[in-house]
């Protein structure tokens, strides 16, 4: 079965005006925008960590506002684009803290697919800025598990690919696709627009505080949209699959 995360007119006072998305019912959903331009604040609200002053947020039908965050956390993962833990955890304790409780140790192809063989031992606050975030995504998964895998899950990721190395940005994004074909909905902010040509099926721009343009990727991913997105000029080059952008003037 695939949900639909549905929000219409909702805005958040100072930090968005309206925004008009229609629907993102299954696979990757990429928010590009400037520093500033209401990304973070829009997957706030889209979580339903905070409450939009209007307009409402719908997943599976149903108004987010009307479940308690603990109902939605079964199914519903969020990533911050800021996590920080001070405490001395290893990577498992700070995996196992988040497990789902529906398998008694953490999946192997978690493990695997995020390449924690290593940090699983290691002290949290021993390991590089990417290490942290690899185990940050890890625990974000591993709360909807076992929806993940059914293909009922909501991923709402801020910045997923901050402090990433090329390979394991290349992983992630291989490992979302496969878990948006399933059928879960991964809604993430990225600054890279080859990243979000290349992986996304539906793109939203946003923009001081609006929605620019919202729709499938080949619709949306044009070079006007990209100049009124980031004042930033681009070429584009014809490459399998998708075609590469490139900036060349602001
Ligand atoms: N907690 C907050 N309270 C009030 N205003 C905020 C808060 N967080 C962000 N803002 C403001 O809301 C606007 C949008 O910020 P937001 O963090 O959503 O942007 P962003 O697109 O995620 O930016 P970046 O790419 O730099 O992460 C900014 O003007 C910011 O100053």
């Amino acid at each position: 079965m695939t949900r639909e995360l549905r929000a219409e007119h909702i805005c958040l006072t100072n930090r968005f005006k309206r925004l008009y998305i229609v629907h993102a019912s299954s696979g990757i959903v990429c928010l590009l925008g400037a520093n500033g331009a209401g990304k973070s604040s829009l997957l706030e609200v889209l979580a339903g960590l905070t409450p939009a002053t209007e307009g409402e947020v719908l997943w599976g039908g149903q108004p987010t506002a009307q479940r308690s965050l603990a109902e939605l956390a079964v199914e519903r993962g969020y990533l911050a684009q800021k996590p920080s833990i001070q405490f001395e955890l290893t990577g498992r304790d700070c995996l196992q803290f988040f497990n789902d409780h529906t398998q008694q140790q953490i999946p192997g192809m978690l493990i695997e697919k995020l390449g924690l063989t290593t940090l699983l031992d290691k002290v949290y606050t021993h390991m590089s800025g990417g290490e942290q975030q690899r185990i940050f995504i890890a625990r974000t998964l591993l709360q909807v598990w076992q929806p993940l895998m059914d293909g009922n899950a909501l991923l709402i990721l801020d910045e997923p690919l901050q402090s990433l190395d090329i390979r394991h940005q290349h992983a992630l994004m291989c490992w979302l696709a496969d878990l948006g074909i399933r059928g879960n909905q991964i809604v993430m902010s990225c600054h890279d627009v080859n990243i979000a040509n290349t992986f996304a099926d539906t793109v939203w721009l946003a923009r001081s505080g609006e929605l620019l343009a919202s729709g499938p990727v080949e619709e949306v991913m044009t070079l006007d949209n990209l100049w009124r997105t980031f004042d930033c000029h681009f070429d584009f080059l014809e490459r399998e699959p998708r075609g590469v952008f490139v900036p060349v003037s602001v």
